[in-house]
């Protein structure tokens, strides 16, 4: 059987002292789009930055293609985070390069590549999300849902097997972020990326997640994992509920 890409067990984590989540177990298959949710401070960025590797838990395991993440340094180390490509909510690019060496920064710092290889390679990755054509204005001359894509494609500039990403749609109109929700599914599809998303929006969840993964801030741990279908029925109230809130509550019969 192949084991899954992302393999989390008895994770506890938090800040210093400061627990925020415990008992974390999940597995994420090859090829699967996972969102993380749940409600505003229940953790959700807190375990993204412990995936990742920026932030070390308190205890627990973190597999990445069957490697231990938790307690590895050095090279070795380095070689996991290879896998990722990240792009923070706050995943600004550069103001002072053009969009194309913003996508060109992660090939030059980590890739023994000449100039012209890496040129190629920028202007594919631009391609992929729809922005061959502005590879030479500054990221302040786009408008915010091409930013975005211009910041997925640098975090794709390394040919990641995963991309993580922290509220991607944050600040878009929701016809901006439904675009970013096909390109999020489009990359899912062709290029067999595997993504872990952090977001509360609703839409998003249903148009891009395979699986969710809810987490709640009073058990401070996972209530439910499964598919969003699946837990906008579930008979816990904290899950169904998140599903269908913005729902007018159906009248019961008197
Ligand atoms: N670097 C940090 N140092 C100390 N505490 C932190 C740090 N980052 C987050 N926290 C705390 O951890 C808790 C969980 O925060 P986190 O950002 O993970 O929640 P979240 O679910 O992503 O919330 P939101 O949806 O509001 O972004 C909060 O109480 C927050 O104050």
């Amino acid at each position: 059987m192949m084991s899954a890409l992302i393999q989390v067990r008895d994770l506890s984590c938090g800040y210093g002292k400061r627990l925020i989540l415990k008992d974390i177990n999940f597995d994420i298959q090859r090829g699967e789009v996972v969102a993380i949710l749940g409600g505003s401070g229940c953790g959700k960025s807190t375990l993204l930055k412990h995936l990742i590797g920026l932030f070390s838990p308190q205890s627990g395991s973190i597999q990445i293609a069957g490697i231990e993440l938790v307690g590895t340094t050095g090279n070795a180390r380095n070689e996991i985070l290879r896998h990722f490509g990240v792009m923070f909510q706050s995943g600004a690019l550069f103001g002072s390069l053009t969009v194309l060496e913003n996508v060109a920064l992660p090939l030059e710092s980590f890739s023994r590549l000449d100039a012209q290889a890496i040129d190629t390679l920028a202007r594919l990755k631009l391609r992929l999300v729809g922005l061959e054509a502005f590879a030479d204005y500054a990221p302040a001359e786009l408008s915010g849902g091409m930013q975005k894509r211009a910041a997925i494609a640098r975090a794709m500039a390394l040919d990641p097997e995963i991309l993580f990403l922290d509220e991607p749609s944050a600040g878009l109109d929701p016809i901006t972020s439904a675009e970013l929700d096909e390109l999020i599914r489009r990359i899912a599809e062709t290029q067999h990326v595997t993504f872990v998303v952090v977001t509360h929006e609703l839409a998003s969840i249903n148009a891009i997640a395979d699986r969710a993964i809810m987490l709640d801030k009073t058990v401070q741990s996972i209530i439910a994992i499964d598919t969003p279908k699946a837990l906008a029925k579930s008979d816990d109230a904290r899950v169904s509920g998140f599903f269908n809130r913005g729902k007018l509550p159906l009248k019961s019969a008197e």
